[in-house]
């Protein structure tokens, strides 16, 4: 079930605002799902990034829904937001909407918690420092 967040303001930058364009889409015509998840993904690292302040891993991904098909010519949106800090990982919730068309019609389109570990040079989880 879509436990559908409000609609965002589009006048906000997302952490992440892409189109989705004809070299990403599957056999049906749609847009493959990996690449949507790879955009999340990205999202979601920019954000655990900036709060571990320095490189960060993937090491999870959980309650990830695809709602609705991405088309061709979609802009897509990813909205961030930090819902928990531990020891050396943070927990980042993604939603994902897209605008489409000339109407701008808003779809909210994927959601996902996707985890991330705070590395150090040596690829090593490091602790988080407190804000
Ligand atoms: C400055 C501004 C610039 C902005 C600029 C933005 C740029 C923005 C683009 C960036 C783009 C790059 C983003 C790359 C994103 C990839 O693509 S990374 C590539 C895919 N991921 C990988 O290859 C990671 C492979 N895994 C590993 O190397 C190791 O698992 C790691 C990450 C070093 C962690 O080592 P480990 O021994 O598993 O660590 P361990 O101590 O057991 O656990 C560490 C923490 O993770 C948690 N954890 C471990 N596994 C899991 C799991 N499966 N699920 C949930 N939690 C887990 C543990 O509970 C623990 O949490 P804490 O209690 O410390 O908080």
């Amino acid at each position: 079930m879509n436990d559908q967040p409000p609609t965002p303001d589009f006048s906000t930058a997302p952490a992440l605002r892409t189109f989705a364009m004809p070299a990403d889409t599957n056999a049906n015509g749609d847009i493959f799902g990996g690449w949507v998840l790879s955009q999340m993904d990205l999202a979601g690292a920019a954000k655990a990034v900036r709060r571990a302040r320095g490189k960060v891993a993937t090491v999870g991904i959980e309650a990830m829904k695809f709602y609705r098909p991405v088309a061709v010519g979609d802009e897509l949106n990813c909205y961030t937001e930090i819902l928990a800090v531990g020891r050396t990982s943070l927990r980042v919730r993604i939603d994902t909407w897209v605008r489409r068309g000339a109407t701008g019609e808003a779809v909210h389109v994927t959601e996902g918690v996707f985890t991330y570990v705070a590395i150090g040079e040596d690829g090593r989880p490091r602790p988080v420092e407190a804000e």
